[in-house]
């Protein structure tokens, strides 16, 4: 096999290792563990994001060390974008979980360790300086405090009248009005899950609303809020006050779970989340999967967030997505009275815009814009039109053969004309066998089929191709892996 230049993510890999080496576990986890890259080309590295949060604070932070540490890869880049990943495209698998291989394991938390309580390692205190130099804030200790009890604004759109129920979501709805209704703490933590845009957010800020309207004392943030909150509270050395103040709320909301990252955080979230459950205070916590699959969390956290009622949201089925676009309809016709979409374009957006309530308002939201700034009506074509990418980025990929041939022929440096020739050496045929292997598990396309495109060979030669991948990359990891990276490559 020949030696392939080292490719972007290969580079990618390599700038992570030197940042987690300086910054160490903690640190490089909290800022770097969700960073992607997306792309590297023409001297430009386009790295992406879950948040706008973490955007800005890479950039502000750690843009000089990136571009030094990109450069030290290749010296022809001249560029890092940061970009923030939009609901439409979710995370890229890790390049570990795409090759198959287990996660790295988080080194072991001290939190059983009581000599920690209250104390700060020099992780977190190189993370709080940081945060406050940055933001080039002096908090003291009732700053901090104060700021803790604010959290994050509640969207007043976000209420039980317009979330719109399904068999999808009925459970974790009867759970978030129950809390809601106060009375007796039955379920603690309530933990909400489900992949992105499917309501978790909207559900527990309509709780938040409507027990903060009970006169209690409510708090809502972000995991990565509640994180910047702790770093600041080490630094002012208010971290006390800090403890103090959250476990005087009567319901602590704490949104995107799966950001939460850091030893001592997560420490003193497990600390608060015993006090105030304890205290029989209501917890709810919302993340994107289940706590059994949150491997970033130090497993005492997540056996305390799996011990009270843990509801998942699945994606929402064609009448409840067109149950939601008939109510975002009628709330729109609030603000715009003409508006209007004609029934059949309603369920033209519902059945193609299957992934999530988010992309579902995404797409109307752009309906109402064509129609307002063009005043044009809303047909059936100009919502095909307008909405042409956000359809056929929802839609799964199809992958030709060609794309498999054309990945297969540049990742082992032989020519397609190479594939479909009668030409039996080993450094082709092994490329062609993968090829036709791949052709197989990722098209829908026959053995007979498969042959002919491939220089017209039988389909009992396809047979034999597939069968003799799939035995080889059961006893050999590295083909397996080189399997998976190109399955992956095909797949971007
Ligand atoms: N059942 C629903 N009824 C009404 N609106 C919904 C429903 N589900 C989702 N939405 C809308 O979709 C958008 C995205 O929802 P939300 O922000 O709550 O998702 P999320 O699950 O928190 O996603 P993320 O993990 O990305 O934060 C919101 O505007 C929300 O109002």
């Amino acid at each position: 096999m020949q030696v392939q230049e080292a490719t972007g993510s290969e580079h990618w890999n390599r700038v992570k290792k030197r940042l987690r080496a300086e910054l160490g576990d903690d640190v490089f986890s909290s800022w770097f563990a969700r960073v992607d890259l997306e792309e590297h080309n023409d001297g430009t590295v386009r790295l992406s994001v879950p948040t706008r949060f973490l955007k800005q604070w890479i950039q502000s932070n750690y843009n000089e060390r990136l571009m030094g540490l990109w450069k030290g890869e290749c010296d022809n880049v001249h560029k890092i974008e940061l970009t923030v990943r939009g609901a439409m495209r979710p995370r890229q698998p890790s390049a570990q979980v795409a090759a198959g291989l287990p996660a790295p394991k988080r080194p072991k938390s001290s939190m059983s360790d009581p000599r920690m309580d209250g104390f700060c390692d020099s992780n977190s205190v190189a993370a709080a300086q940081a945060v406050t130099a940055a933001l080039g804030r002096g908090d003291n200790a009732g700053d901090v405090a104060r700021d803790v009890l604010q959290g994050a604004a509640l969207d007043p759109k976000y209420t039980f009248d317009t979330f719109v129920e399904g068999d999808s979501n009925r459970l974790a709805l009867a759970a978030a009005r129950q809390v809601a209704a106060g009375g007796a703490v039955t379920f603690n933590p309530l933990y909400l899950h489900a992949s992105v845009g499917l309501g978790k957010t909207h559900l527990m800020q309509a709780v938040a609303s409507k027990v903060r309207a009970s006169g209690r004392k409510v708090l809502y943030l972000t995991a990565e809020h509640f994180m910047y909150r702790f770093v600041s509270a080490l630094k002012a050395q208010s971290a006390l006050a800090f403890k103090e103040t959250l476990r005087t709320i009567d319901l602590l909301l704490i949104d995107d779970m799966q950001f939460l990252h850091g030893k001592q955080v997560q420490q003193e979230f497990c600390h608060t989340l015993n006090a105030l459950i304890d205290g029989a205070r209501q917890v709810i916590v919302a993340a994107d999967r289940a706590p059994s699959e949150l491997d970033t969390l130090d497993d005492r956290v997540r056996s305390r967030l799996s011990g009270g009622l843990v509801v998942g949201i699945q994606e929402p089925d064609f009448s409840l997505r067109r149950n939601i676009l008939t109510t975002r309809v009628t709330q729109t016709r609030r603000s715009y009275p003409n508006f209007d979409v004609p029934e059949p374009v309603l369920d033209y957006v519902a059945k193609h815009v299957a992934s999530s309530g988010r992309d579902l308002e995404g797409a109307l939201n752009r309906l109402i814009a064509h129609n307002q700034l063009t005043n044009q009506p809303i047909t059936q074509e100009m919502a095909e039109l307008t909405l042409r990418d956000l359809i056929r980025s929802s839609e799964p990929r199809r992958i030709k053969i060609e794309d498999i041939q054309r990945v297969v022929s540049k990742h082992y440096n032989v020519t397609k004309a190479d594939l479909l020739s009668a030409r039996r050496t080993r450094t082709i045929v092994r490329p062609r066998q993968i090829a036709m292997f791949l052709a197989k598990v990722m098209t829908p396309r026959s053995l007979p089929e498969i042959g002919r495109r491939f220089g017209n060979r039988d389909h009992t030669t396809v047979l034999h191709a597939v069968r003799k991948i799939e035995e080889l990359a059961r006893g050999d990891q590295a083909l397996a892996t080189e399997l998976e990276l190109l399955k992956r490559m095909l797949d971007a």
